[in-house]
């Protein structure tokens, strides 16, 4: 049979392929974790904030009050759909970001080779699998080069197992598992070769369908953050618990009125919980997962938002990551030393002695090449040697493909005509080529100062050889084959036009870099320099081998470029440098990446050439394989977790006043200051709103500029807290003397509690001015714009002169109208408020950087 070319089947076309995506239903699994309206609504029950407003409400209905009760139970009502937007908000977000995660197919359609979401797969489509893929669905094979494929997913079988083509004695129907089989499974991995087929089952009809098993699954929560959290809103909880059965009981005793006791419980209640942190959190790494998908990075795992502002390792590949991946031929350089500058003049033909080695070159490269370098070669017989490609009387018989102890590819063709003898053609690393032709000592010398030469400018080199034998007496192994060398091939691929710049941000960031490639070691030296990175030494895969874990550990420190290594080694490195305390950004796109891609604390997975495999062990993605989107996604993270820590610092400081102005009426024996109407008004309407501006907030100005948070740094940390407590007493202390000032002077009770509550909410806005930006003064902050702060304050703004102005709503909250001088009075106060922080905050604003 001869070769099938891709290109000769025409696959499906994109109607029919919809019209059985309609008529049988996307390529996808019953999703398992998914939570159901009932999970849902039984959590938004376990609230504690719901259960105290409905128990508000209750006693209201007890002492007769029919309107309060009402109110209560309608912001009861409010809180549970303000939670139920929330989790629908999140879970829309989270489920795009994994539509854009799942995994990809190559599909053929209408004749081109096409890359669809894998749900997109459909019955009849062609698909086109390489190593590394997760195959998409059940498919028939139609083309297998030495394919193996993991099925441990479906058959708990670890062994890969080998793939053949069909022919017609196979018939459909056959299960997973074992030797030889013409089919691939829907979630098997391909662990090594490639192959062509032919969809025949989908979603709930493949294998795994029928299993019921569920594959990819995005991780949602933060698990340091969130813990962090919840034991926060946990104390707070438990110390207003206490002291809202402190107060119940003592009013109770002392003056008699147990349900008033117990409103005044309630309302101490509410105002000492914290309940928006969990809200304002799941907000904010939803919405950080959004901004950083913003940058062309995806968040698999929101772990990683937090980690990134404090990754002070970064390990990077160089190919693709730092170069842009588009290879092509500069250099041909013939085994006696002719060279030939390739680039000089790009359309004259090729002298005839370099013809062999980029015909060789070509016969070791793919028919239909998807590697740049092959493609190099391709590009480069088609524009210098009239278009010489495979000529049809070929045929790939055999391909020994790159192995991490053999660095180089071997095709071996047969002349359709039947002639005995096959064709061998390899290229690989020049080191690799030597010695598959067994070249002697003083040839190797030659040939390694031509690489050297060569990869000082930062070329990828390449050797060619070719050999030809019986088509009986092929090996094992190429090195059983006596190769003859033709020459050698450099390959510039330029570094990326962003790199050095987002190298420079690194430095600045105390982010150090290492390039850990497995290209030679000039080559290696040589992108370095151009990328800006340390380049004085480097270490090869072999040097580290004789290195024990404390050694390399130790020369970690200095060396940052590391060449010819393998992906075991990748993950040394990664472990090596967690146990020297630093926290690890590793890149990686190969199947054999995935642990040192899992075992660093934050995996960056090239979404463009990187496989299905590394994507799945890691946290990010990079859409573009960019490295100045790592470095961008850093910058986010740094900003996102500086806005949270604003956000909840607050959040607490506003509960302070609410709080304390709960307790002095009590303590004092006032006159009730806020009703649960007021603090249920206060925290579920006024904070939660106000929070959002944080996270709008743009980042500071030293965002690039300070070293890496460390890892255990606490989110509440003491200066945090100080910082807060200080806010929230000052705001308390203002409001507390207005109440009772203007109730001295004779103020009746309703227009000194109006001129208070205004008086707070002024605050309240202060209190998001301040703590804008750590570091900036107010000033600075005013010039860097941000419109969701400004809709916040005029929405703030409407509400308050509604519910001062409209007679029902000014009833309900039982404020008296304000006259003029009164609303400046509140106004006044809060700015005070505004002031007084704004000069207290240089004293703070180093501890909060910290
Ligand atoms: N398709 C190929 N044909 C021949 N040789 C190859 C091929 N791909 C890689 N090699 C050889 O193997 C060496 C290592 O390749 P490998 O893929 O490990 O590096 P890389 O991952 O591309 O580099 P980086 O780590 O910079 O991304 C290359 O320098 C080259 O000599
Ligand atoms: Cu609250």
């Amino acid at each position: 049979m001869a070769r099938a070319l891709s290109s000769e089947l025409p696959g499906l076309d994109d109607a029919e392929a919809d019209e059985r995506l309609r008529s049988e239903g996307f390529n996808e699994l019953p999703r398992s974790g998914h939570r159901t309206p009932l999970d849902i609504a039984i959590d938004v029950l376990r609230e504690p904030m719901l259960t105290l407003l409905l128990a508000g409400g209750a006693v209201y209905l007890v002492l007769g009050d029919l309107k309060e009760a009402l109110i209560l139970i309608v912001f009861a009502g409010m809180s549970v759909t303000i939670t139920l937007v929330q989790e629908a908000r999140t879970e829309r977000v989270l489920e795009a970001l994994r539509d854009l995660t799942s995994p990809r197919a190559l599909v053929i359609r209408e004749g081109v080779k096409k890359r669809i979401a894998g749900r997109e797969v459909a019955r009849g489509d062609i698909i086109l699998l390489g190593e590394g893929d997760r195959v998409p669905a059940d498919a028939r094979l139609l083309e297998s080069r030495n394919l193996l494929a993991d099925e441990s997913l479906l058959t708990g079988e670890s062994m890969p197992v080998r793939k053949i083509v069909a022919d017609a004695t196979h018939t459909a129907g056959a299960r997973p598992g074992g030797d030889d089989l013409p089919y691939v499974y829907a979630g098997s991995l391909v662990v090594s070769g490639s192959g062509l087929g032919e969809v025949i089952a989908t979603g709930p009809r493949s294998e795994i369908g029928r299993i019921g098993q569920s594959l990819h699954q995005l991780e949602t929560e933060p698990p340091r953050l969130l813990a962090q959290t919840r034991r926060l809103v946990w104390l707070s909880a438990a110390a207003g618990g206490i002291v809202s059965t402190l107060a119940v009981v003592l009013y109770g005793l002392l003056r008699g009125g147990w349900l008033d006791a117990f409103l005044a419980g309630i309302t101490i209640g509410m105002s000492m919980l914290p309940e928006e942190f969990p809200l304002v959190l799941a907000v904010f790494m939803a919405m950080g997962a959004w901004r950083i998908s913003q940058a062309r990075v995806l968040t698999r795992r929101a772990t990683a938002i937090e980690t990134l502002g404090s990754a002070t390792v970064l390990c990077t590949d160089k190919t693709g990551t730092l170069t842009e991946n588009r290879m092509s031929v500069a250099v041909l350089r013939t085994r006696r030393g002719r060279a030939l500058h390739a680039r000089e003049k790009p359309h004259e033909p090729l002298a005839d002695e370099f013809r062999e080695m980029v015909k060789y070159g070509l016969l070791a490269s793919e028919p239909e090449p998807f590697d740049p370098m092959e493609k190099a070669f391709h590009n480069l017989a088609r524009d210098r040697m009239a278009g010489a490609s495979l000529s049809p009387h070929w045929k790939l018989v055999r391909t020994y493909g790159l192995r991490p102890e053999l660095l180089a590819v071997t095709n071996v063709w047969a002349l359709a005509d039947g002639n005995s003898n096959v064709f061998g053609a390899a290229k690989g690393a020049p080191e690799t080529i030597a010695e598959l032709c067994r070249l002697g000592p003083k040839e190797v010398s030659g040939v390694k100062e031509a690489v050297e030469t060569m990869a000082a400018d930062g070329l990828r080199v390449l050797g060619v050889a070719k050999v030809s034998c019986p088509k009986a007496a092929l090996p094992e192994s190429p090195r059983d084959l006596s190769f003859e060398f033709l020459g050698l091939v450099g390959l510039a691929d330029p570094v990326r036009p962003s790199v050095p710049a987002a190298v420079r941000q690194c430095r600045s960031a105390g982010i150090r870099i290492l390039m850990v490639t497995g290209d030679y070691p000039a080559t290696a030296i040589a992108i370095a320099r151009q990328a800006g990175l340390d380049a004085e030494e480097v270490l090869t895969g072999r040097d580290l081998e004789s290195i024990d874990d404390a050694g390399l550990m130790r020369l970690l420190r200095n060396t940052s470029t590391f060449a010819r290594t393998m992906p075991e080694q990748k993950l040394r490195i990664v472990q090596a440098l967690k146990a020297d305390g630093h926290i690890v950004a590793m890149t990686g796109d190969g199947v054999n990446d995935a642990p040192s891609l899992k075992a660093a604390n934050i995996g960056i997975a090239m979404g463009g050439r990187g496989t299905d495999v590394a994507r799945e062990a890691s946290s990010l993605v990079l859409l573009d394989d960019d490295f100045g989107s790592i470095v961008k996604a850093v910058r986010l993270g740094r900003r996102i977790y500086d806005n949270l820590r604003k956000a909840m610092g607050f959040i607490f400081a506003v509960h302070v006043p609410i709080a304390g102005l709960a307790l002095l009426r009590l303590i004092f024996g006032l006159p009730i200051i806020f009703t649960p109407i007021h603090i249920a008004f206060l925290e579920m309407i006024i904070d939660p709103v106000c929070s959002l501006a944080f996270e709008a907030e743009t980042e500071e100005k030293d965002v690039m500029d300070r070293h890496p948070r460390p890892p255990n740094d606490r989110l509440f940390s003491p200066a945090l807290i100080g910082w807060s407590l200080l806010q929230g007493t000052l705001v308390l202390v203002l409001v507390a003397g207005i109440f009772v000032s203007t109730l001295q002077i004779g103020m009746p009770e309703d227009e000194a509690r109006a001129v208070a509550f205004l008086s707070l909410v002024v605050s309240i806005v202060s209190l998001i001015l301040i703590n804008r930006s750590f570091s900036a003064s107010l000033i600075t902050a005013f010039r860097s714009p941000n419109p969701m702060l400004a809709w916040i304050v005029l929405a703030v703004a409407a509400i308050m002169t509604l519910s001062l102005s409209i007679p029902s709503l000014s009833a309900l909250f039982r404020f008296a109208p304000l006259q003029w001088d009164n609303v400046t009075l509140a106004v006044v106060t809060g700015l005070i408020a505004l002031v007084m922080l704004e000069l207290l905050k240089p004293v703070w604003s180093e501890r909060l950087r910290s």
